[in-house]
């Protein structure tokens, strides 16, 4: 009589079953998660109370730091923020060993409407910022559409959305840093001031100092963005479409594209506006409506279109669905009847899956999944796009342009100049014969590095640090590390943080 293999049972029910456990436990938490966040940051910005505690959480770092100073300097640093918590594929194993820093600073600080600025400290996240600011008429010139991306995570790793090809990364919306540096003092840095630290925080992961503030740009916010849907049916029509679209100078506030095979795709071309044509206002976000990338998908037969989305139904279009992430952890959430009954309890939160991931679902996800963004030139989408499809055949991808502008930095574009690149996004499941995560991810870097690219470094960075190095100038970084005190002591290399070694 075979023994019956209890382990392979469980191991069917974790990954083909997660569903049950995501709709019955992670839905009703994230709600009640988000709810308690959204209540709390409304009442404290309403009563304006952050600000007068902003010194007060400035000096609880500070503290930290001299304390460490006083240890002996053991260990490297890092933020105390649990891994399980950060919108990345994996969690750091090296907050374990360096000494955690809390850095508990959630506010909104100062709206500022005369300057256009908004003070905002680094756990804020997107979704906490637009529902503040768009109820006030305003929004920040790149607005990353996860939820639960925070500013911190944002300036000092990256952050890219369909505005970039106008407004640049995440970073190039920043006014001004407020940082603890190793020895525990607080500085500002600007392009005005300290302008070297300025330019070297964004991409720092954290090895430059702790960021405690940060100043963005504010922008007026209209009430919808009207959205263009430009289907495509070649290859040929998407790379024209695409380029002209980014290149456009007038208008085009947002592009993107949805590649849904090799031949297909939507190229997608919004701008604000405060009114809509009748009829024609979709909003999206709401909670039993489609996931986005499935409505998208519905032009690629219907034909070219236009719709108003509420702003902020826009910001988040991804979210509800964590773009096609969700269909491989909840696969008939799109159903009309799912929808309805329980649609307004999507999406799980990112950091909840991540905490509960069980050991069989880690390693499907391990060497049946390929999640990468990579930022290549756009006058190599083509090339990329045939590389991605050889080595992976993922589909949906998502398109993102963005402007580099050349500036002193980790992020150097070809030939000194401002130059567009795009971000290539590609998350599920391959369906070529032989992938191998580690083999195929390297092919793919090493055609990105090849190409003066970058890897988003959220995403597992197989590459070596020779080969890091060369995909990121480190000229400025290693200068400031030199020169700011005790930096070296206190923080790890950027490789030591991101590197798949690093990680688990
Ligand atoms: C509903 C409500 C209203 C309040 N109103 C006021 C007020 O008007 N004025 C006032 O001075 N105090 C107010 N408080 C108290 C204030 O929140 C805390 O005193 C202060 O923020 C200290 O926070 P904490 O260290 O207790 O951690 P908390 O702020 O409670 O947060 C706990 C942890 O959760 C994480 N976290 C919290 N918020 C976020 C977020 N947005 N994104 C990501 N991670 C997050 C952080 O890692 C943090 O360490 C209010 C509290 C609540 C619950
Ligand atoms: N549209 C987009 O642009 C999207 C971007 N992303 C990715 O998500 C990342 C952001 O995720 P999020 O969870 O917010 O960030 P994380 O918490 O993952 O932080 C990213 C890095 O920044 C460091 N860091 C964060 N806050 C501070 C601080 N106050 N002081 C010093 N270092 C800090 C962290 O250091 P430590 O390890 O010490 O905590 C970590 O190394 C982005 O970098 C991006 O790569 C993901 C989805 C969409
Ligand atoms: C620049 C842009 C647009 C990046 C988008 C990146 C997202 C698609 C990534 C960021 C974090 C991410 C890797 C994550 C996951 C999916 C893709 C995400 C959301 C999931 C939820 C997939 C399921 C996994 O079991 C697990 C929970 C570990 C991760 C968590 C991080």
């Amino acid at each position: 009589m075979p023994s019956f293999d209890w382990k392979a049972v469980q191991k069917h029910i974790l990954i083909h079953y997660r569903w049950v456990f995501v709709v019955l436990f992670l839905l009703p938490l994230s709600a009640l998660y988000d709810i308690y966040f959204y209540v709390r940051s409304w009442l404290i910005f309403r009563v304006n109370s952050a600000p007068r505690q902003h010194g007060r959480r400035l000096q609880h770092v500070q503290r930290q730091v001299k304390a460490w100073h006083d240890s002996g300097q053991q260990q490297h640093m890092c933020t105390a923020r649990p891994g399980w918590q950060t919108i990345s594929f994996r969690q750091a194993k090296y907050k374990q060993i360096y000494t955690n820093i809390s850095i508990n600073m959630i506010d909104i600080l100062e709206l500022d409407t005369q300057k256009q600025t908004v003070w905002c400290e680094p756990l804020v996240t997107m979704g906490q910022l637009t529902a503040t600011l768009v109820e006030l008429g305003w929004t920040v010139p790149v607005v990353p559409e996860m939820d639960d991306l925070t500013i911190g995570g944002l300036v000092m790793g990256s952050g890219i959305e369909t505005s970039s090809h106008k407004a640049g990364l995440f970073q190039h919306s920043c006014v001004s840093f407020e940082l603890v540096l190793a020895d525990g003092s607080a500085v500002t840095c600007s392009e005005t001031e300290n302008a070297e630290l300025f330019y070297s925080v964004p991409w720092s992961y954290g090895t430059l100092g702790f960021l405690t503030a940060v100043e963005i740009k504010i922008v007026p916010a209209k009430r919808f963005v009207r959205l263009e849907y430009r289907p495509c049916n070649s290859p040929a029509q998407l790379l024209q479409e695409f380029s002209d679209a980014t290149k456009r100078e007038d208008g085009n506030q947002f592009v993107e594209a949805i590649c849904f095979t090799r031949e297909t795709a939507v190229v997608m071309v919004g701008n604000m506006v405060d009114s809509a044509e009748p009829g024609k206002v979709n909003c999206i976000g709401r909670w039993h409506m489609p996931w986005f990338f499935k409505h998208v998908e519905s032009f690629l037969s219907s034909g070219t279109a236009v719709e108003y989305l509420p702003i902020r139904d826009y910001y988040h279009r991804h979210t509800r669905s964590i773009f096609w992430e969700i269909q491989d952890i909840i696969p008939f959430g799109n159903n009309v009847v799912f929808r309805w009954l329980l649609g307004w309890l999507v999406p799980p939160k990112v950091s909840l899956l991540k905490l509960t991931q069980s050991q069989a679902i880690k390693e499907l996800y391990e060497n049946n999944h390929f999640i990468q963004d990579m930022l290549v030139p756009l006058d190599r989408l083509g090339p990329a796009l045939d590389c991605f499809h050889q080595e992976v055949q993922i589909y949906p991808i998502w398109l993102c342009p963005f402007l580099l502008p050349s500036r002193p930095g980790m992020l150097q574009s070809v030939g000194d100049e401002d130059r567009f690149y795009v971000d290539i996004g590609t998350y599920g499941v391959p369906h070529v014969a032989d992938f191998k995560p580690v083999e195929t991810t390297r092919r793919v870097e090493k055609f990105v590095r090849e190409n003066n690219g970058f890897q988003m470094l959220y995403a597992d960075s197989y590459l070596t640090r020779e080969e890091f190095r060369q995909m990121f100038d480190h000229k400025l970084y290693d200068k400031l590390r030199q020169q700011l005190p005790e930096t070296t002591k206190a923080f790890p290399e950027v490789y030591d943080k991101v590197n798949r070694n690093a990680r688990i």
